[in-house]
C-alpha cells in the first residue's frame, strides 16, 4: 500500500518494520545503527507529507537516511548495505532518483537546501515543490549551516528543516549550540519560572492554572527558538520526534506557511534497540554484531595505527607539556578521547568544525604550543584555506596527524582519505610524511613534536599492512631508508602504508627488487634519489596516495628537474576517479592493487 494511504497505527506499524529490516542487515553488514533507528518516524512522516520525486529530501550526512532506502524501493537490495557493488551507506543519487545529494560530510543540508529553494522559485515551481532538510544536533555545530541559515533568514525561502535533536553528535555533543537546542527544558529562569507559577497559581484554582500552562507551554517553544526566530526563520518545537501523528501534522501545518521552517524533533539516538538505546556513542558506527547479546562479531587482534598514535602522543605529552590537541567530534575515532581524558586542559573536541580546529590551534602556535590537530585525511578538506592561510602562511608548528589515510572501506567516496598528499604538497611551508609500522609511528611522531613548521603525517584505517618490516632508522628531516637491495634493475619505493604493499608485493615475484622507504613526499630524498638512478632503471611508487598530484608526481618532478631522463617511473597509486564503497580488500582487488596484481603488473612491464 502507497504510504500516503496510510493511516497512523499503520506508518506506526511500518516504523516497526523498518527497524526490524535495519537491525537485521546492520548486525550483518555493519553500518550506522544508532542515528538511523532514532530517525525512523521522522523519515516516515516525511515520505507520509512530502514526496521525495518531486521535493528534494536532503539528509545531513546521509548515514541516519537507511529507513528513506527502504521506503524508496531497496527493501530487498538493502542486504547488500555498504558491500562492494551494494546499495551505499549513504544517499547516491546515481542509486536512486529518491536519493537528491551526495553527502557523507555533514552540515551541507541547510546549503543544498537554500540552493534548490532558490532554483524552484527561478522555476516558479514553488507551489508543487519544497525542499525537506533532515538535520542532527551534531551537525548543527558547523559553520557552514549558519552562512545557510543567515541567507535563509534573509530571504526567506520556502523550505523546511527538521532538525533531529538526539542530543548525541557521535559522542556527546559539545559546545553552546547543543546546550542550547536541548536547554529549553532545563534553563533555570524556565525552572524558576514554572515552579513560581506552580506556587502561585494553586491559591487560584483552575483558570489560573490553565494560564500559566500556556505561559509554560509559549516559553518552552520560545528558549530553543530563539536563535532561528530571531534570525527570520519559524521554528516549531521541540516535538516529540517519535510521535508520528504529530509529526505528520506539524510537517503538513509547516508546508502550508510557505516559508522557512524549522521543526524542532527530539529523538531518542538507537530507539527501538535497548542496548543501543541513549547516549552510546559505540553504537553511532558498527561492525557486524550478535543482536541478542550486542557483543561484536569481529574482534581486531594486531594493534591499529590509532592506538599507536594515542600511545605516541601520550608519551610525547607526559614530556611536553606545550603539546595540545583537538578533534572536530571524533574522539574516539581519533584516539583523542583518551588524551582529552588525561589532559582536559590541553585536548578538546571542538564539534564539526574542523576550520576552527585548524585555526584555532594556529593562533596555539603562535603563542608557543605544539598543536596536534586529529583530522581524518578526508575531514581535513573541509579547513584548506585554514590550512594555507592560517598555518602555512604564517609558517606555524601545526602538527596534522591524518588519521583514515587511504582507502577506509564500507564509507565509500566521501570518505576515502586519499587526496591529503595532493591537497598539501603544494602549498609553501608544508613538510609531509608517513610511517610505516610502529616503529616508525613512534620515531615520526618524535619528529613532528620537535619540527618547528607545518607538517601532516598520514596512517590507515585499522593496523599497518604488515608488521614484519626492516628495523626503522630515527627520522630525518627529507631522509629516506633503503630497506632491501637487489641486483635487478628495478625499485619499489614505498611511502607509509605503502612500504607494507611494495614487500608484499616482492614475496609475489621471484626476481629480487630493492625496497626504498621514501619516508619524506616533502621535502624529497635528492641525494638518495639521484644515488638510486644511477643503479635502478624501473621504479614503481607503492602509496594509498591519489596518483594526480601524489607521492609518483613528486618523484617525477624532481627526476624531470634534475634531468634524469633514463628512469621509467610507474605508480601504482590511485586513478583519477572517485572509490567506491566496499570491504577494502575487494575494493582494491577491484582496482587491481593487490600485491599478486601488482607483480604480475610489474613483471610485464617493459618500457
Ligand atoms: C565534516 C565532517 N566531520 C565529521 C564527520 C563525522 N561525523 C559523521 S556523523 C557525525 C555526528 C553527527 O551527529 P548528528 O548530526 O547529531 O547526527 P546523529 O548521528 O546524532 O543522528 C560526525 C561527527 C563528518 N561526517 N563530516
Ligand atoms: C558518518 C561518519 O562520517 C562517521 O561515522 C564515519 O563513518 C566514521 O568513520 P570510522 O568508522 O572510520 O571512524
Ligand atoms: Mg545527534
Amino acid at each position: 500500500m502507497n504510504i500516503k494511504e496510510k493511516n497512523v497505527k499503520e506508518l506506526e506499524a511500518l516504523s516497526e518494520d523498518i527497524r526490524k529490516r535495519i537491525l537485521e542487515v546492520v548486525s550483518k553488514n555493519g553500518g550506522h545503527l544508532s542515528s538511523t533507528l532514532g530517525a525512523t518516524e521522522i523519515i516516515v512522516a516525511m515520505h507520509k507529507v512530502f514526496d521525495s520525486q518531486k521535493d528534494p529530501f536532503i539528509f545531513d550526512v546521509s548515514h541516519q537516511a537507511y529507513a528513506h532506502k527502504l521506503l524508496t524501493g531497496r527493501w530487498e537490495e538493502f542486504d547488500t548495505l555498504r558491500q562492494f557493488n551494494g546499495i551505499c551507506g549513504y544517499t547516491k543519487p546515481s542509486e536512486s532518483s529518491d536519493d537528491y545529494f551526495v553527502a557523507g560530510h555533514s552540515s551541507t543540508s541547510i546549503s543544498l537546501g537554500v540552493g534548490a529553494a532558490k532554483a524552484i522559485a527561478l522555476k516558479g515551481e514553488q507551489n508543487e515543490r519544497i525542499p525537506v532538510v533532515l538535520i542532527g544536533d551534531g551537525s548543527m555545530t558547523a559553520g557552514m549551516v549558519y552562512e545557510a541559515l543567515n541567507e535563509l533568514g534573509e530571504r526567506k525561502y520556502p523550505m523546511i528543516i527538521i532538525l533531529n535533536d538526539n542530543e548525541m553528535s557521535i559522542a556527546k555533543p559539545i559546545g553552546a549550540i547543543s546546550r542550547m537546542l536541548s536547554s529549553a527544558m532545563a534553563s533555570p529562569f524556565y525552572q524558576r519560572f514554572k515552579k513560581n507559577t506552580e506556587s502561585f497559581v494553586d491559591n487560584f484554582g483552575d483558570g489560573a492554572r490553565y494560564i500559566a500552562k500556556r505561559m509554560e507551554e509559549s516559553l518552552k517553544l520560545i528558549t530553543p527558538g530563539i536563535l532561528f526566530e530571531e534570525m527570520g526563520i519559524n521554528y516549531i518545537g521541540p516535538v516529540d520526534g517519535h510521535n508520528i501523528a504529530q509529526l505528520v501534522d506539524i510537517m503538513k501545518t509547516a508546508r502550508k506557511l510557505n516559508e522557512p521552517v524549522i521543526i524542532h524533533a527530539q529523538t531518542l539516538k538507537g530507539k527501538g534497540y535497548e542496548i543501543a538505546e541513549g547516549k552510546e556513542e559505540k553504537w553511532h558506527g558498527v561492525g557486524p554484531f550478535d543482536l541478542s547479546s550486542g557483543s561484536s562479531a569481529k574482534k581486531t587482534a594486531t594493534k591499529s595505527a590509532t592506538q599507536i598514535y594515542t600511545e605516541s602522543l601520550l608519551s610525547l605529552c607526559e614530556k611536553n607539556e606545550k603539546i595540545v590537541g583537538v578533534t572536530a567530534a571524533m574522539p574516539s575515532g581519533t584516539g583523542l578521547s583518551t588524551l582529552i581524558e588525561k589532559y582536559p586542559t590541553r585536548f578538546w573536541d571542538v564539534a564539526i568544525a574542523e576550520q576552527h580546529a585548524v585555526t584555532s590551534m594556529a593562533a596555539m602556535a603562535k603563542e608557543g604550543f605544539k598543536p596536534f590537530c586529529s583530522i581524518y585525511s578526508t575531514f581535513l578538506q573541509r579547513a584548506y584555506d585554514q590550512v594555507i592561510h592560517d598555518t602555512c602562511l604564517m609558517d606555524l608548528p601545526v602538527v596534522f596527524a591524518l588519521d583514515r589515510a587511504g582507502i577506509v572501506g564500507e564509507d565509500g567516496e566521501t570518505h576515502q582519505g586519499v587526496f591529503d598528499v595532493s591537497y598539501l604538497r603544494a602549498i609553501p611551508n608544508m613538510t609531509l610524511f608517513a610511517p610505516r609500522d610502529e616503529k616508525s609511528f613512534h620515531q615520526a611522531m618524535g619528529f613532528a613534536a620537535k619540527y618547528e613548521h607545518p607538517c601532516s603525517l598520514r596512517y590507515p584505517r585499522g593496523s599497518f599492512i604488515t608488521t614484519d618490516l626492516p628495523e626503522s632508522a630515527p627520522f630525518e628531516l627529507g631522509k629516506s631508508q633503503l630497506l632491501q637491495t637487489a641486483k635487478s634493475n628495478i625499485l619499489f619505493i614505498g611511502y607509509g602504508n605503502g612500504v607494507g604493499r611494495a614487500y608484499q608485493t616482492a614475496k609475489c615475484m621471484k626476481e629480487d627488487v630493492s625496497i626504498l622507504d621514501l619516508r619524506f613526499v616533502k621535502p624529497l630524498d635528492g641525494e638518495m634519489l639521484r644515488d638510486l638512478s644511477d643503479k635502478y632503471n624501473k621504479w614503481f611508487v607503492f602509496s594509498d596516495t591519489a596518483k594526480h598530484g601524489g607521492v609518483g608526481s613528486a618523484i617525477l618532478e624532481f627526476l624531470a628537474k634534475e634531468n634524469i631522463l633514463n628512469i621509467s617511473v610507474v605508480s601504482f597509486e590511485y586513478e583519477d576517479a572517485f572509490i567506491t564503497h566496499g570491504n577494502t580488500r575487494v575494493v582494491e582487488e577491484s582496482l587491481e592493487l593487490l600485491p599478486e596484481q601488482l607483480a604480475e603488473k610489474v613483471i610485464n612491464h617493459n618500457p
